[in-house]
């Protein structure tokens, strides 16, 4: 039997023990597991209690079973659920029992959603969306992830699309009746206005400000700098707790430490490195190399030094805030923790050009606290520019968005022979229809000739 064809199961809530655990089953033997083992088959659709036996009758556990008939289930196959306590040794004895069949076996990673995405009931899209709903850490994560199984992309690529087979007609037809010029240019003169449409509003999606896609990833900002400056304490600081050592010894860093944290909402990972030096000792060396190649890599660079106006020697790239630690043991400035000294340029970074060259953007005390909360405040806004606004982005993975360059690319390129060769633009369109069926994890030129036979059959 195909693996596809066989009945999978798996525990589909969290790692036991816990109060409960669902175990879920889903394939064509879902209802015979479910009979066997409860003593009938429930009422579909509502929660039943029952004592769960395996074949020599021995009792599982006092559970609650649900029956979902396909196709109307999250898989669109038969599906059974056991909530049993969630017991290792509870899910073990069930997953013996359920293990006897024929063609049951457990379920490979994600093989649920491949199911309900080979059945119709998820498009590519919302697979994936389902997947990030799974791993989102962030409230902002869950929102983006949420719009995105709501299926906003899948149902702006799927009239794309449809659109696109549209004028595909249009072209297609011209062809046949390319003897006859005057009827060809009536079929292509309506194709160039759909294609040019639909050229617009793809580029309006791939334009739209900020990066939404980095959601998933996060913002990577990496604190650099000389020795002893003070790179884990401000570390410290921001993760609220003692994530790296600090001490006063020079080179007390040599691993990048890394800390997920949820500002406001934004994922981000602060990275601590070794103070950047010139070393003989070869562990400092590599930690140093390390440090360098992470701060290459990263999304925003803090230079933090304790003295003012130090100079960074990072790559313009990638953009850099200056930031002064240490402030408290400034003489004229220790007294004056509540006067507003913390920041230079109000909490907000200075643009390049504006800053003085012996100012830093942030003048903090790490040790003290003096300043955090404006370069905290100042993080957030740059996550908010980085990620745009999150609510409007419909492209949360690379993916999507490399097929949609792709398919703009074929639009435009199709707009641009349609001119000079009707197949030549016919096989863009093809191409840029492809590249949106991927999307959705369709490619089906099946259907491109589907609708060229049923609607354009003039007179063959
Ligand atoms: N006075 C004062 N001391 C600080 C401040 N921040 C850190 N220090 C001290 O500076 C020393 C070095 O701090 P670390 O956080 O280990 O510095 P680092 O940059 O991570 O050092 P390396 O990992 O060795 O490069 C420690 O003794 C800290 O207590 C500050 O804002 N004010
Ligand atoms: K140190
Ligand atoms: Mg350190």
């Amino acid at each position: 039997m195909h693996p596809r064809e066989q009945t999978i199961f798996a525990l589909s809530s969290g790692r036991p023990p816990s109060a409960i655990a669902v175990v879920r089953v889903s394939g064509p033997q879902a209802g015979a597991t479910l009979t066997a083992l409860a003593g009938k088959l429930p009422a579909a659709r509502l929660a039943t209690r029952t004592l769960l036996r395996d074949s020599t009758a021995q009792a599982i556990d006092d559970a609650v079973v649900l029956w979902f008939p396909g196709p109307a289930s999250a898989t669109g196959e038969d599906v059974a659920e056991f909530h049993v306590h969630g017991g290792r040794a509870v899910l073990a004895s069930l997953f013996a029992a359920l293990s006897v069949f024929e063609d049951v076996r457990a379920a490979e990673p994600g093989e649920f959603t491949r199911r309900a995405f080979e059945n119709g009931k998820l498009d590519l899209t919302e697979a994936e969306a389902l997947d990030d709903l799974i791993h989102a850490d962030t409230d902002r994560q869950r929102r983006q992830a949420l719009r995105q199984l709501k299926g906003l992309l899948g149902d702006r690529v799927r009239d794309w699309r449809t659109r696109i087979i549209e004028a595909s007609a249009l072209i297609e037809a011209g062809i046949d009746f390319s003897d006859e010029g005057d009827v060809s240019a009536e079929l292509m003169a309506p194709a160039l206005v759909k294609m040019a449409a639909l050229l617009g509003e793809i580029e309006q999606v791939l334009a739209a400000q900020g990066r939404a896609e980095r959601l998933r990833d996060g913002l990577v900002v990496a604190i650099t700098g000389p020795p002893n400056v003070g790179k884990s304490t401000l570390m410290n600081q921001l993760a609220r707790r003692e994530v790296a050592i600090v001490s006063p010894h020079a080179g007390t860093t040599r691993d990048v430490i890394e800390v997920q944290l949820d500002l406001d909402g934004y994922p981000v990972t602060v990275i601590d490195t070794a103070g950047i030096r010139e070393t003989d000792d070869p562990v400092e060396q590599e930690g140093v190399r390390r440090a360098r190649a992470r701060a290459a890599e990263a999304d925003l660079v803090l230079w933090l030094a304790d003295a003012p106006g130090a100079e960074h020697p990072h790559e313009a790239t990638t953009p850099v805030w200056m930031v002064r630690n240490k402030v408290d043991l400034d003489p004229k400035k220790s007294d004056a923790t509540d006067s507003g000294i913390g920041v230079a340029g109000e909490g907000r970074p200075m643009a390049e050009g504006q800053r003085p060259s012996n100012r830093s953007d942030f003048e903090i005390s790490a040790s003290r606290g003096d300043g955090l909360s404006e370069l905290i405040s100042a993080l957030v806004m740059f996550a908010q520019e980085f990620f745009g606004s999150g609510e409007g982005g419909l492209i949360a993975r690379d993916r999507q968005r490399k097929l949609l360059e792709q398919t703009a690319a074929s639009l435009r390129r199709s707009i641009s022979v349609a001119e000079t060769s009707e197949e030549l633009a016919a096989e863009d369109l093809r191409a840029a229809a492809q590249a949106l069926g991927r999307l959705l994890g369709r490619v089906d030129v099946e259907d491109i000739l589907d609708v060229i036979f049923r609607e354009f059959c003039i007179g063959k």
